[in-house]
């Protein structure tokens, strides 16, 4: 295990990270650290580049360029230190289903070298942790979704790592059990564990220090949530209540001056420019057609729609 005191201050570090797959780019020239003992959530949809950058991180993969360093370890030259002293947990995390509870967190313990003497302490410790008290016997087969996954973490950290990565950690998982999972990654992080973990759930990246928004392989953003909804957002939001929202988005997105228009339930969320009276001629675009408006309010963004934003941008800009 490494002691505390040489657990470098930037955790994680990289530069200009790129990896290319034939002619396809997944990550593009990704620079950012991760400072010791911070929730870092990397967000962005299916297929933006999350996995393939902590595959890098973890020393599984080697970038096509760029450089990184991850507990002070050279990723391409030190791959091997790295993969020994992090955790690492997917919704892919390999648990053995006809092993308990308890033979699967001994399993690690051995895979991981925990020093025998210590072993059964931690054990207990870890199923603390997780809740699983009365499960130590139960076959991880037999668990459902949530718990699995909280073993699954158990497992991940038996060798107490000062760095643990999440690649989609909550995938499938209900909101119950994902809101205990987040629970044990702050006490996790309140111990000075540093917690690097991908997702594409909005609500998670909330639990997060800071947030990186990565979209077609490039870094879009990066802050804390609370600062990313005040400031990477060029306009200002509106709420819009009507009837016939769905015919009201479509029309609205045909108006200048409007951008990223979204459903949310009944209302509409849309970017204007913030020209003056923008208000007035949205409401009387959608009364011309035959709607009624009910209300029209400038509201402060959420991450999603910092997210569906961003995104936008991107999109038109690179896709013509
Ligand atoms: N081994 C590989 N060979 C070829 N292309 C790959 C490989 N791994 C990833 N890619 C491609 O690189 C791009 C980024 O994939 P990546 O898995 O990193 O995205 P992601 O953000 O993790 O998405 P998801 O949430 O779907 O896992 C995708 O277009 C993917 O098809």
């Amino acid at each position: 295990m490494m002691a505390p005191e040489n657990v470098p201050e930037n955790v994680i570090e990289v530069r200009r990270l790129t990896r290319r797959f034939g002619d396809q780019i997944a990550v593009n020239g990704v620079s950012f650290s991760v400072r010791r003992g911070e929730v870092f959530a990397f967000l962005g949809p299916n297929g933006s580049g999350k996995s393939t950058t902590i595959r890098m991180l973890c020393g599984i993969l080697l970038p096509t360029s760029g450089e990184g360093h991850v507990l002070g370890f050279d990723i391409v030259r030190h791959s091997e230190q790295i993969k020994q002293h992090i955790g690492y947990m997917s919704q892919r995390f390999a648990l053995y289903e006809d092993l308990s509870v308890w033979e699967n967190l001994e399993f690690y313990a051995g895979v991981y070298n925990v020093p025998r003497g210590q072993r059964r302490a931690r054990l207990e410790e870890l199923v603390a942790m997780a809740g699983l008290e009365g499960r130590k016997r139960q076959l991880a087969g037999q668990l459902s979704g949530g718990w699995k996954q909280r073993l699954a973490l158990g497992c991940a950290i038996v060798h107490r790592p000062p760095l643990l990565f999440l690649d989609e950690p909550t995938a499938g998982v209900d909101p119950v059990s994902r809101r205990h999972f987040w629970m044990m990654i702050h006490g996790l992080a309140h111990q000075g564990v540093t917690v690097f973990v991908t997702t594409h759930y909005l609500d998670e990246a909330e639990h997060a220090n800071r947030v990186a928004m990565i979209y077609n392989g490039v870094l879009r953003a990066l802050a804390s949530p609370a600062e990313l909804k005040r400031s990477a957002l060029q306009g200002q939001l509106l709420n819009v209540r009507c009837d016939a929202p769905f015919a009201a988005a479509t029309l609205l997105e045909s108006l200048p001056g409007v951008h990223d228009v979204a459903l949310h339930g009944n209302d509409i969320h849309a970017l204007v420019d913030g020209a003056d009276g923008v208000m007035e001629q949205i409401r009387g675009a959608l009364e011309e057609a035959g709607i009624t408006v009910h209300e029209i309010q400038a509201i402060p963004p959420s991450l999603e729609d910092v997210f569906i934003s961003l995104i936008g941008s991107a999109r038109s800009r690179e896709n013509g």
